[in-house]
């Protein structure tokens, strides 16, 4: 499911961030990935072990667990902390797949499920830096206002597009989610918005209580941990 999340962040929010990321020293991109990813990808990151993206990563995370629609989609099980990532002056990260299985900081796994860009560039400061998303209906071009994040399946093939103009910063990261599979999250997603739509008219509380039990009942059997 490639679903548009808008307002992660407000935009007192993004401007602090932004300051402090402006101010930070950056590192090559290409030391966070294999071979493969090192041939496409031409941008900069903070580097892994940076105190500020330690940061700034919590301020993500604290956003994200406020945000009912955030958690609604990805029912997160485990959230590789937020990197950041910058382009410019022709920077760009050609096509690509995101590692299947990511070290976490306490020595656990993760299995990348999702993968999500939060922007923290506003659309019209830079041209070109569109994320294109590859799946069996085509090709989707992204690019959303600052504060505002895609999530899309980890399994896609995806590229970023050469930024010409301006910068493009962004934060970046996987989720395990709960629910391995994207067509039964997108199942859960679906019936979670529908209940509370009909919850939202005052509709026969008898029936949205038996819905509710179908989503539980659903997210009971196909919960993994
Ligand atoms: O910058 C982005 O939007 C995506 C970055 C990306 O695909 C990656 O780091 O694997
Ligand atoms: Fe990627």
């Amino acid at each position: 499911m490639l679903l548009h999340i808008p307002g992660i962040l407000d935009s007192a929010q993004v401007a602090r961030l932004r300051q402090a990321l402006d101010a930070a020293d950056w590192t090559d991109g290409r030391e966070t990935v294999g071979a493969q990813g090192a041939q496409v990808k031409r941008n900069r990151q903070l580097p892994d072990a940076s105190p500020l993206r330690e940061e700034l990563g919590r301020v993500v995370l604290a956003a994200l667990a406020r945000h009912p629609l955030y958690h609604a989609a990805t029912l997160p099980l485990r959230t590789l902390p937020p990197r950041f990532n910058r382009y410019e002056g022709g920077g760009e990260y050609g096509m690509h797949v995101d590692g299947s299985v990511m070290a976490l900081p306490n020595g656990e796994q993760l299995r990348s499920d999702i993968s999500c860009t939060l922007f923290l560039s506003e659309p019209g400061d830079y041209d070109g830096g569109e994320l294109i998303v590859s799946d069996t209906y085509g090709e989707h071009e992204v690019k959303l206002p600052a504060g505002d994040a895609i999530i899309y399946p980890a399994s896609s093939l995806h590229r970023v597009q050469p930024v010409t103009r301006g910068a493009r910063v962004a934060a970046f990261f996987w989720v395990q989610s709960l629910v391995r599979d994207d067509g039964r999250r997108r199942l859960l997603f679906e019936l979670d918005a529908s209940i509370q739509r009909l919850a939202a008219t005052g509709a026969d509380r008898d029936a949205v209580l038996q819905l509710t039990g179908v989503y539980h009942n659903l997210l009971r059997q196909w919960v993994e941990s």
